[in-house]
């Protein structure tokens, strides 16, 4: 069955919709950035650059590094950007876009998010490096997607639902683990590991007040009590429970890597994130 205009959509040189990007300029290894100005600061370390596309939010270097080929590209900020971004990229993989049909044999993609968050307890505090284990999608979008869920994954969620349920909280919180294989290639790096809260903004839904009141000032606290696994929740950030449960309905591997600038417990702010950032970069490709 072909796919319709309406939905799989093209741009009149036959590049996919909103990334503007052809099936031939994109690696299996994609590093996935929230901020479109940090593509350059992870591409400066590529041997070659083949491919510069920037189109709204979303800039795509694709180039290689040590005889790899990798993609980067800037999802800008939240998980809405993460529903259009994940499935482009599985479209320009795992779909025919001449025929519009569905291939038979899929791709498997290695999605790696290089990306900032605020940590939840004193002791991570700011300049620490932490991989997610598992995240819990508190945006919402999830809940539209179906996608294999393990044993694990449906208790971790219902840990989080347990913990909301005496606040006013509109969205039923999913959980979701990275991908291990993934995991086990980026261990050497010695970074922290956690359960990483996916929020659907920055303010209120972290639980910052500055002139908008905040309705649930009990949200941290609460997940500060939370350990599963053998993992605290550590940290906030606005787009790896989308990465990884698209990255999971869609048979791709995703890992999400974390400089934490913000210690909200202490209550501080790094005070060289670009340093930071800096150094999550160089570690992480080093393992790459
Ligand atoms: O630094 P990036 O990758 O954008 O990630 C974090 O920073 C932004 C908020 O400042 C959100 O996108 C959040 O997830
Ligand atoms: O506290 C923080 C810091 C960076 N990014 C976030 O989303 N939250």
């Amino acid at each position: 069955m072909s796919l319709a205009a309406s939905e799989l959509i093209l741009n009149p040189d036959g590049s996919i919709y909103h990334l503007n990007m052809q099936p031939e300029q994109l690696a299996d290894t994609v590093i996935l950035v929230g901020d479109p100005e940090r593509v350059s600061k992870i591409s400066c370390y590529f041997d070659r650059i083949d491919t510069e596309i920037r189109k709204r939010e979303f800039v795509i270097h694709t180039g290689e590094m040590g005889g790899k080929r990798i993609t980067v590209m800037s999802t800008g900020m939240g998980t809405d950007n993460i529903d259009i971004v994940i499935n482009e990229l599985d479209a320009l993989v795992n779909i025919d876009l001449k025929t519009r049909t569905l291939k038979k044999e899929l791709r498997s993609l290695k999605l790696l998010r290089i990306g900032t968050s605020g940590s939840l307890r004193e002791d991570i505090p700011v300049g620490s490096l932490l991989m997610s284990r598992y995240s819990i999608g508190l945006e919402g979008l999830l809940g539209f997607y179906e996608r294999p869920m393990s044993e694990k994954e449906n208790v971790l969620a219902q840990k989080a639902q347990a913990l909301l349920a005496g606040l006013d909280f509109g969205i039923r919180p999913e959980a979701v683990s990275c991908g291990t294989a993934l995991l086990e290639q980026f261990r050497p790096a010695g970074f922290l590991e956690g359960i990483t809260l996916t929020a659907t903004g920055f303010y209120a839904p972290q639980n910052r007040e500055l002139r908008a009141k905040n309705r649930m000032p009990a949200l941290l606290s609460k997940f500060r009590a939370l350990e599963f696994d053998g993992y605290k929740a550590s940290n906030l950030e606005m787009e790896t429970a989308g990465i990884y449960g698209l990255a999971t309905a869609l048979g791709h591997q995703a890992l999400s890597l974390n400089a934490i600038l913000a210690n909200r417990e202490a209550g501080i702010f790094h005070d060289q994130p670009k340093q930071l950032v800096k150094e999550l970069i160089e570690k992480s490709l080093e393992l790459i």
